[in-house]
Order: C-alpha cells, then structure tokens, then sequence
C-alpha cells in the first residue's frame, strides 16, 4: 500500500528529524507544531494484513470476529490461564477485518439516475412496481442558450409558443399506455376529517403521485352506504408470497387499523347504495405547489384551494326521501378525492417558477413570464391523473364495481376537457370562487368595513388572503387563461362578479 506523500510534509518531516537528532531534540516541542497522523496506523496494519478488500469506507468496522473471542488470533492467550492443549490453538481462526454493512451502492441507494423524486424499482413486495416497465428518461426542453430578451414582442406570441430564442426538444416518441400502481395507503386526520393518502407509481414520470381520497365511513365497522372508493390495484394480491401483514402494511386492510383491528383488504364489497341515489364523488386535480401550500405564498390560490377542496369533499351529504323512507332525508359522510400531481408551478418546476415570479415582478403576468422562460402557458398533462381515477373506480363507465361518474372542483376549462380525453366521465364542473373575492363580495353587498388583510396564510388554515399579487394572478387567470371565473373588479361600475 502506498500513501500519498505530500512535499510539504517532507521538508517538514527533514527538518523535524534534523532537530530530533541533533544535540537539543527538546527544541522540537516548541519548534514544530503539533501533528497528527493523517491516518489512524492501527487501520493502516489492519489494512495491509488483512487484505484488498478494506477500502476508506471501512472507518469504524471492527475487526471479527471480535479480538475479545478466544478462538480470535490475536486475542488474549488465554490458554496460559485455562490449559488449553495447542491442538484448540491451531484450529482458531485468523482474524479478519470485515465490513458488517451492506456495500454502499446499497447503502446509498444510487440509482442510475440519482434525480430528486427517482425511486429505485425494488423487488421487495412492500415497494414492487415490477407489474410496471421502467420509466423512460425524462426529456426535458433544452436549457437557455443566451438570456433571453425581454420584449414587448413575446407578448403578443400567442398561447403556448416560446420565445424564439429558446429550443425546445421536438423529438416525440410515442408513448406507452399510462399505468399506475398505488404504493401504499394510510390515514390521515386533517382539520377537515380522516382522509386516506394513496402514494401511486407509474410508468410516465419517476415522481410519486398523490390521492387524498374522502371516504370516512370506511372507517366504521357498520356495512357501507356507499360504495368504497378503493384501490383496485393497492387491493389486489401481489404475489403468491405476500403474507396478509405485508398488505396490511401497504394499507389494503378495511376498517379502521388499530392494535385489535387488523382485516386484510378483499375485493368483494359489501351491499351499498345504488349510485344513482347518491350525487357523485366530488374530485379535484389539484397541482403541486410548494410556495402556495407550504410557505403560505399569497401570490397564488392554491393553498386555499387544496384546503378548500378538501373541506368541500368532506361535508356530509344530505340524500333525499327515497322511496323507501318516503319521509326521512339521509345523510351520509362525504366522500371524494383530491388528484394530488408533482407538476410544480404548472408543470414548469420550482426553479423556473421562482425565475417566473422574478420576471412577474418586472411587470410580466404570469402567462408571458412562462413563455420568456421558454415554456408553455401550461406544461401539465392529465394522463396520470386519469389512470388513477380509474384505478380508484372513479369517474369511468368500466363496469368495475363502484365506478362513478365525477363532479370536478375546477376553474380550468382545460382540465375538463382532458379528463374527459381520458375517459373520465364529468357530469359536472364545481367551481372555485376565490375565497377573497367571496368576503369581498360579501362586505360591498352589506358595506361593512373591509377585513385586516393579511390575516395568515391559507395552507390548511382557512384564512383568507388578500394581496395584490394574488388578485394580479387570479385576474390573469380569467383574462389570459380562460378559467371560468365571475371576474372580481374593485370599482363597483366595471364589476363583473
Ligand atoms: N408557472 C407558474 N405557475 C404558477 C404560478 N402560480 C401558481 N402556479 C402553479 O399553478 C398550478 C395551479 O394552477 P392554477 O393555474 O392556479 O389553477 P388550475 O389548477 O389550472 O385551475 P383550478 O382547478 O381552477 O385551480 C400549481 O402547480 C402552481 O404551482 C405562476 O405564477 N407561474
């Protein structure tokens, strides 16, 4: 083994040996620093007997078998102590110097593509996508070569087209279907009620989609009322050596999971209403965020709307007199889901929104600083939302026990239409009326004051925001964008609302 030398450290080591074998090798201590050695040398004899398979990441091993074992060459003699006869002495083994952790490619988890939200696709029945081919490489639109110019001309560039000194990727493969895979289930309490996240895969992108679906009563014990809004795939049977533990901890258990109460999923259901009786689930395909929903950003509405569509979803439903209770109203849990997408500031990601949000500052709205930074309006796609309704019974006519037609919770004309492209059957659009807009509308029909303005943010909270950067984003969404909104104007002789 060879060990780097340094040509500073020779001349040091020079002098220092000059002083050391000359006739005051005291004057060493006041004369040379303190210095350690850059290796520890017990790991460099251990290294050099024990072979080439001891590398640097092999810090804090140990030697094993344990040098406090007998039969460990190397440990205490203690056969001096016992009487041991020598033949027990001959049959020890040699000591070796032996990683106990798994190799660090492992450890570390480095897929090929090491990216932000890549999983490795692992055999392991609690994390198996192997029902699922690989994800291809994403393609992503060439970088900027030169700033851009900001000029008026991007403007008036209609929807959708980049500016021309940016490329963007024209290759197109065709695609194959999209399928998905729900992960893993659980519960999860929100201000609004019990909600049941789904992790999903896919063979589209490597990013973890979510479904936060609302369906409380599958909680009680009492035989549904409704059809359950379940996994098809989360439910089924992975494999042959699957244990019923496995699914439960994957989720696909009924009922409520507690320490008494723990039912593997089956894929029969029970009896349930007839879903014409009771008003189809209410969803939302709600797109990823992180400045709206987690640091409370009042440029946007999101926050509020995730908040808000979950609140929505989970108000009782109040059924009419059937006919066989001609005199009594019904009322049942609510029930729905939120299509929770990775498709960050509109598919365009967090860095480029944050660049985006730094053009909106210069005076750009937020449709043309998407196109400066050589993107589109909206980069979304609804594919993969579309094979997770599906995969939850919702939305589609396949004559799949449960499946339901959907109302949506949406402004977005596009959305429609393209959960409708995916087969998704749409019997109505709920909108969204922003919440400020709602009290704003409210104190000028009574004339009461205007509220504090910023009275926190709207991430689970509820509050309503007001902010001259949420109303300049709500505006261009109705005027650029199409979303069907009542337009909110300050001045009561141009108010559309
Ligand atoms: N590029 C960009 N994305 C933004 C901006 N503000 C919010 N977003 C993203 O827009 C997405 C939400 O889309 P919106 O256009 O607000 O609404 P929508 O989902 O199309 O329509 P609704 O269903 O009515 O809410 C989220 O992914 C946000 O991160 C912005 O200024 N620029």
């Amino acid at each position: 083994m060879t060990i780097p030398h340094h040509p500073a450290d020779a001349s040091q080591d020079a002098a220092l040996l000059q002083v050391l074998t000359g006739p005051n090798p005291q004057a060493a201590k006041s004369a040379f620093a303190r210095r350690d050695a850059a290796l520890d040398p017990l790991l460099i004899a251990a290294a050099a007997a024990s072979g080439p398979h001891v590398t640097r990441n092999h810090y804090h091993h140990d030697f094993f078998p344990g040098v406090m074992l007998p039969q460990a060459e190397g440990a205490i003699d203690w056969t001096k102590f016992t009487g041991e006869d020598a033949g027990a002495k001959a049959s020890r083994k040699r000591l070796a110097y032996v990683s106990r952790q798994a190799p660090r490619r492992q450890r570390l988890s480095i897929t090929d593509e090491g990216k932000e939200n890549d999983h490795p696709r692992e055999k392991d029945p609690l994390m198996s996508s192997e029902n699922l081919p690989p994800a291809p490489k994403k393609r992503r639109p060439s970088l900027i070569s030169a700033p851009a110019p900001v000029s008026s001309d991007v403007r008036a560039r209609p929807k959708g087209q980049s500016h021309p000194g940016i490329l963007l990727s024209s290759a197109s493969q065709p695609l194959s279907p999209v399928q998905v895979k729900c992960m893993a289930r659980t519960r999860i309490p929100t201000p609004h009620g019990p909600a049941f996240l789904h992790l999903y895969h896919n063979n589209r992108d490597n990013k973890e989609h979510l479904a936060i679906v609302i369906d409380p009563a599958q909680l009680s014990d009492s035989s549904s009322i409704a059809p359950p809004i379940r996994s098809l795939s989360l439910d089924s049977v992975w494999s042959e050596t699957e244990t019923e533990m496995e699914r439960i901890i994957r989720g696909a258990y009924v009922g409520r999971l507690s320490s008494t109460s723990q039912h593997a999923s089956s894929q029969k259901t029970g009896e349930t209403l007839p879903t014409d009786v009771i008003p189809p689930p209410l969803i939302r395909i709600h797109s990823e965020c992180f400045t709206g929903e987690t640091i409370g950003s009042m440029r946007c509405d999101c926050g509020e709307q995730l908040d808000e569509a979950i609140r929505q979803i989970s108000l009782p439903i109040v059924l009419p007199p059937s006919a066989s209770a001609p005199s009594t109203s019904t009322t049942i849990p609510g029930r729905g889901a939120v299509i929770y997408l990775r498709q960050e500031g509109r598919g365009i990601g967090l860095l480029s929104k944050i660049r985006a949000y730094n053009l909106q500052d210069m005076g750009h709205d937020t449709v043309t600083a998407n196109l400066m930074l050589g993107h589109k309006a909206d980069e979304r796609g609804y594919e993969i939302a579309g094979a997770i309704l599906r995969d939850l019974g919702l939305g589609s006519t396949s004559p799949a026990p449960g499946s339901e037609r959907v109302r949506v919770l949406t402004n977005n004309p596009d959305k429609v239409e393209a959960l409708e492209k995916e087969g998704i059957h749409v019997v109505e659009r709920v909108p969204m009326i922003p919440m400020s807009w709602q009290q704003r509308k409210a104190q000028a029909d009574t004339k009461d004051p205007a509220p504090n303005a910023h009275q926190g943010p709207t991430s689970n909270g509820g509050h309503v925001v007001y902010g001259d950067d949420l109303d300049k984003y709500l505006r261009t969404k109705v005027l650029r964008m199409g979303h069907m909104l009542p337009l909110w104007m300050e001045e009561p002789d141009v108010r559309v609302y």
